[in-house]
């Protein structure tokens, strides 16, 4: 298994460009299946997490054709409805062929999701849409077996609390139902307005995108399209928290300014100068001076993101004094906590609240990565820390992060990857 090694302390300088959406490119992927024409992607990430949903569509009779950063899928042929425990397990996103693959094919049998192991994530509230829209549903073995043999229908839900997962499959699922559907206290994250908005070009009526109320109209069928995935603001996000622990003076570039404004707001309260681009954001801090202690607490868009909390931990474990992080929306996401520790940084975890008292500075250590998100916090950790970092289990991280080694170490990070043994191949993982 692959380890990444990081020797730190360099202060970071030049450009880090960001790449597409990966919680955006895997739900536009899904949307190949609600039409019979070619669906091209661009500003498509290369990560693991876009190679295991090839393989499942594949599976499912798309063609993918990949060349750079575009992607073409094309659903014509079509001709399967089961999607296998063993490609389902591995990422959430690909539950989301469900409610597609009911549209189209009027049943399907797909296996309850994996992802990342940070709380019980049911799909509750993904079931009770799909049945709002007149589907049969039932569950043996680990799998939802669903039959709509007479279509989807539109539907009125009010989901009872904010899902992202839960408002895109709904999303993916009425667009070709009969009759308008209505979703209330929908999330609105940025990722579900470049779904809608997709769609939308795809031939779908969608009205309401960025509100927490959408209306679909239902039409018959769906045509191909040519779409731009957005850029990814929790790598962006990171990214900006990399340049505000090691210092020095970075661009974030390739951005969406306006999705990274509640941890511009965090970073500038910590002390971190941040200036604000049209596409881009420099953040700059001097490696001498230590940063403020601030309190965090992760909401739904356009609050403060779960996704960033873990690396913004890792930037507050040398900052000056105590600082409180809520975790709001998992129940069990601060795996990072006792990693970080190993390092030599102080934090206290009692249920969804960490106190991370700052500490002058860690030390190089092996760690070993949980899932995505904390995997990078070790990094950003690491590349402060004195001393030789090893982090194992990387394959957390290549679930959602491209060439993050080369994009850190042209910026003058010493970080680099030490390939393990084992075929580490995506068609290998998945059997
Ligand atoms: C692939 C993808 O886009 N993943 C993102 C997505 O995950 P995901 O779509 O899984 O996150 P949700 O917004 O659905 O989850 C929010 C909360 O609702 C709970 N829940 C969700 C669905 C359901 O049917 N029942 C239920 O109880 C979850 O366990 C969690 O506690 O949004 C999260 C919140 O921004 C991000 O951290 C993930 O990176
Ligand atoms: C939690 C994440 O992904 P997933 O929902 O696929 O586990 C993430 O992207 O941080």
């Amino acid at each position: 298994m692959d380890r990444i090694v990081i020797e730190g302390g360099a202060a970071l300088k030049g450009t880090l460009p960001v790449s597409g959406a990966k919680n955006s490119a895997i739900k536009l992927m899904v949307a190949c299946l609600l039409t019979e024409q070619p669906l091209t992607l661009r500003n498509m990430p290369d990560l693991a997490d876009t190679r295991f949903l090839t393989v499942l569509l594949q599976r499912l009779g798309v063609k993918v054709t990949r060349e750079a950063d575009v992607m073409i899928l094309d659903g014509h042929d079509v001709s399967s409805a089961f999607a296998p425990y063993a490609l389902v397990r591995k990422m959430r996103a690909s539950f989301n062929v469900l409610g597609p693959l009911l549209a189209r094919m009027g049943h399907a049998k797909v296996s309850l999701p994996g992802g990342c192991a940070i709380g019980a994530r049911p799909v509750d509230l993904h079931l009770q849409a799909l049945e709002a829209l007149g589907a049969n549903l039932e569950m043996h073995e680990g799998y939802v077996y669903a039959t709509a043999p007479r279509g989807l229908k539109g539907a009125e839900i009010t989901f009872p609390f904010v899902s992202v997962g839960a408002t895109e499959h709904a999303l993916l699922s009425a667009v070709l139902a009969r009759g308008t559907t209505v979703l209330r206290n929908a999330a609105r994250e940025p990722e579900i307005g470049d779904l809608a908005h997709c769609l939308n070009a795809m031939g779908a009526k969608i009205s309401g995108i960025d509100t927490d109320t959408l209306i679909i109209e239902g039409v018959k069928r769906l045509s191909g399209a040519d779409w731009s995935v957005i850029p990814d603001r929790i790598e962006a996000g990171t990214f900006a928290c990399v340049a505000a622990m090691t210092g020095g003076e970075v661009v974030v570039d390739r951005v969406r300014v306006d999705t990274l404004q509640a941890l511009i707001a965090k970073l500038r309260e910590a002390g971190v100068e941040v200036e604000e681009g049209e596409a881009s954001v420099t953040i700059r801090r001097d490696p001498s001076t230590r940063l403020k202690a601030v309190d965090v607490t992760t909401e739904v868009y356009p609050g403060f993101p779960t996704d960033v909390q873990a690396q913004f931990m890792a930037v507050m474990t040398l900052a000056e004094g105590e600082s409180v992080i809520r975790e709001t929306i998992f129940e069990n996401r601060f795996m990072h906590a006792p990693e970080l520790s190993r390092l030599g940084a102080r934090i206290a975890v009692h249920g969804g609240e960490a106190r991370v008292t700052g500490v002058e500075a860690l030390h190089g250590a092996p760690v070993m990565a949980t899932d995505l998100r904390a995997s990078v916090s070790l990094v950003i950790a690491g590349l402060a820390a004195e001393g030789r970092t090893e982090i194992s289990r990387v394959y957390h991280l290549d679930r959602g992060f491209e060439r993050l080694e080369e994009k850190l170490a042209a910026c003058g990070a010493r970080i680099w990857r030490e390939e393990g043994d084992g075929d580490g191949s995506v068609e290998a993982a998945a059997e």
